[in-house]
């Protein structure tokens, strides 16, 4: 059976942050999901899973400088001091909060980038995730990494799965993983059950939303129960991560996740 996590920073939005623990507690979740921790002490990101009891699945490695535009460091090059701090203070949050993974974003390609400076962001990505992957395999964590959609984030650097597996492989470390979210990969490339079955070994994460407008995945052109049915084929047992915008009040919209054991009201 899937567990299911809600996304802190796009549900239960009505409360301040740290009240929402207790509203996804409440709500039949039994973990949590999230940007960014590094606004509050782990003692108090602590305190509040431990409250709720819930447990911490995700969250992301610092991003560069978010209010500005940036969307990760990853494969910036140039950047690689940022990161490798990135990676020391993530996994020290990891550590803290008993998260098993986190998600290093890529960055943002120039605009009207060219093949060579393409091939510099691969070359900063590949070597940047095997220092990230080597850091936290000594932490017993895992680092992943996910394909977003152009459209929500123009010339974000990983936008494709086989891009994402190519990675992968180049990497060649076995705790770097996918992080499969089926609203980018449906809005990029579609044909989620044989994207999901043939990544099926590398993935480490997975997240769902409506598509197109990211509300309740019973919203919109995916067809999720068929998803989640072959899912439960393949043998995922691990977190499915709630990451959309509830198209109004968060727990009215839990009906979807009554089978999951979510309480709507
Ligand atoms: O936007 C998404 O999708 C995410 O999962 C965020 O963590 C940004 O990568
Ligand atoms: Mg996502």
């Amino acid at each position: 059976m899937i567990r299911l996590a809600a996304n802190l920073s796009m549900l239960f939005t009505e409360h301040d942050f740290l009240e929402r623990f207790a509203a996804a507690a409440d709500a039949g979740f039994s973990g949590v999901e999230y940007l960014f921790p590094y606004a509050y002490s782990p003692d108090t990101l602590r305190s509040a899973l431990e409250a709720s009891g819930l447990q911490q699945v995700l969250f992301n490695l610092p991003p560069g400088d978010w209010e500005a535009g940036e969307r990760g460091v990853a494969s910036l090059p140039g950047r690689e001091a940022e990161f490798r701090d990135s990676v020391t203070e993530a996994l020290r949050y990891a550590v803290a909060l008993d998260c098993p993974r986190v998600h290093a974003m890529a960055g943002l390609i120039p605009e009207g980038a060219d093949e060579s400076t393409r091939q510099a962001h691969h070359a900063t990505y590949v070597a940047n995730l095997r220092f990230a992957a080597r850091e936290a395999a000594k932490l017993g964590r895992e680092v992943l990494i996910e394909p977003i959609n152009t459209r929500d984030m123009p010339r974000y650097f990983l936008s494709h799965q086989d891009q994402a597996m190519a990675v992968l492989q180049e990497v060649g470390e076995p705790n770097l993983r996918l992080q499969f979210d089926l609203y980018h990969c449906q809005i990029m490339e579609g044909d989620l059950v044989r994207h999901l079955e043939c990544q099926f070994e590398h993935i480490g994460h997975i997240q769902i939303a409506g598509v197109p407008e990211r509300h309740e995945p019973d919203v919109g052109e995916v067809h999720y129960p068929a998803v989640f049915e072959r899912l439960k084929e393949l043998g995922y047992v691990d977190w499915v991560g709630c990451e959309y915008r509830p198209a109004g009040n968060t727990r009215a919209g839990l009906a979807w996740g009554r089978p999951f054991g979510l309480r709507p009201e």
